[in-house]
């Protein structure tokens, strides 16, 4: 009896291909890419003309190596932080991107469902593909959720679309900086996506102001995105009409970082949109170091950017960001399963983040610094972080 439960286990496992085995989120974007359809593909796997900056913000990781320290009694690890006075599992949370109903027909409401179980917080974006106030009760009181937003052309819209996110009970604004107008994806002018998608009625929480005979996504970007925006103009105006905290969404910079906080925002994010804006723009993990030193701890650093594996977030943390968000895992995990596998990659990036730490010797979150990192010099030596000329 025994050998023949043997025998069953070893059929089952050699039917099994490797490709059936999902262990990191490389795994799940093959998964999740076999999944999709062209037009999906080409609009999550993107990025900005040559993908410059597309392809350099997953790669800038490896320019630092880890320093782990031994012997730490590690048993008691505790990877969890503070976000909004809120206890989250790891520092990570899911960044906005738009139209989840190309994955997935529940769209942003199983992404909310899959953050939900992972008491992960998540970002909505303005161009949702189900309005906001259908995608919240489905972890209302489980998560804090991001309002993503735009200054618009019309701004009755960015009043409406504040007092709504508040309303809703939104924790925070995440203005999107970086986009006065759409970057340039050649993709989505070869394959047409902008008739497929004003076709079924894609951006309910602004559908009114879309016109139908639009067929190019840069032209219909500008109903909503208004390229006049300026710090002067419209941080103090959002101050003015909410008291949801403000976040700025793809700072770069010193200088912006500077003044972000000349302006009294609440915080920033290191972000270059998944390279989808400007390319040539350095990868995030490069651009964190000169806005943190600009900060100086006086707001809190959020970092978006290609990050795929636990020791990814482990790095931006010892770097001195406050948290880390992910765009497209959560898409991938929304393509491949739903709810569940936007769960699952959750679940594999605290799983690798929490080793990470126990393997650098590290208790808490506190405790991770630049002292766990490390670069090779020009002739190839390895130097501690902290020291190196760079
Ligand atoms: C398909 C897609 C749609 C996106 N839509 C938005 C959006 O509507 N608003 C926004 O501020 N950022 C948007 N982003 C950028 C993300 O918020 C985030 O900065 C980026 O995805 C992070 O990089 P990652 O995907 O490598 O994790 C989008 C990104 C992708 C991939
Ligand atoms: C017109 C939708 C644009 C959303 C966006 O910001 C992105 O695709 O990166």
């Amino acid at each position: 009896m025994a050998n023949e439960a043997v025998k069953v286990a070893e059929a089952e496992l050699t039917q099994k291909k490797d490709e059936d085995y999902i262990l990191s989120v490389d795994d799940l974007e093959k998964a999740a890419s076999k999944k999709m359809s062209k037009l999906t593909r080409e609009y999550y796997n993107s990025g900005a003309t040559y993908q410059q900056t597309y392809f350099a913000n997953p790669r800038a990781f490896e320019k630092y190596l880890l320093r782990p320290r031994v012997l730490s009694n590690v048993a008691a690890c505790d990877p969890s932080t503070v976000i909004f006075g809120r206890r989250i599992p790891f520092p990570l949370c899911v960044s906005p991107t738009a139209l989840h109903g190309m994955a997935h027909p529940d769209g942003e409401k199983a992404t909310a469902r899959g953050c939900a179980a992972a008491n992960v917080n998540m970002g909505i974006s303005t161009y949702s593909s189900f309005v906001w106030e259908e995608i919240i009760p489905h972890a209302k009181g489980k998560i804090d959720f991001f309002a993503q937003m735009y200054i618009y052309p019309d701004k009755t819209v960015t009043k409406n679309m504040v007092l709504k996110a508040e309303k809703l009970g939104f924790k925070a604004i995440l203005l999107t900086a970086d986009a006065p107008i759409l970057g340039t994806r050649w993709n989505e002018t070869r394959n047409q996506m902008a008739a497929h998608i004003t076709k079924q009625n894609p951006f309910p929480n602004i559908t009114d102001a879309v016109s139908n005979s639009l067929t190019n996504l840069e032209d219909m970007a500008t109903l909503f995105q208004d390229a006049s925006q300026s710090w002067e103009r419209d941080i103090p105006y959002l101050r003015s009409i909410t008291k949801m905290k403000i976040f700025v969404k793809g700072v770069l910079t010193a200088e912006d970082t500077l003044k972000a906080i000349e302006c009294g925002v609440d915080g920033i994010v290191v972000s270059n949109h998944g390279g989808r804006q400007l390319d040539g723009v350095p990868a995030t993990i490069d651009a964190l170091p000169e806005c943190v030193e600009a900060a100086k701890g006086r707001i809190p650093i959020f970092i978006d950017g290609g990050f795929r594996r636990g020791s990814d977030i482990f790095k931006a943390i010892a770097l001195g960001a406050d948290c880390v968000f992910v765009g497209r895992p959560a898409l991938w995990g929304l393509a491949y399963n739903g709810a569940a596998g936007v769960e699952m990659m959750l679940r594999m990036l605290h799983d690798e983040f929490k080793k990470t730490m126990q393997l650098m010797g590290c208790n808490s979150v506190k405790e991770i610094s630049r002292k766990h990192l490390a670069v090779l010099n020009s002739r190839g030596f390895m130097e501690r972080l902290e020291t190196a000329k760079l």
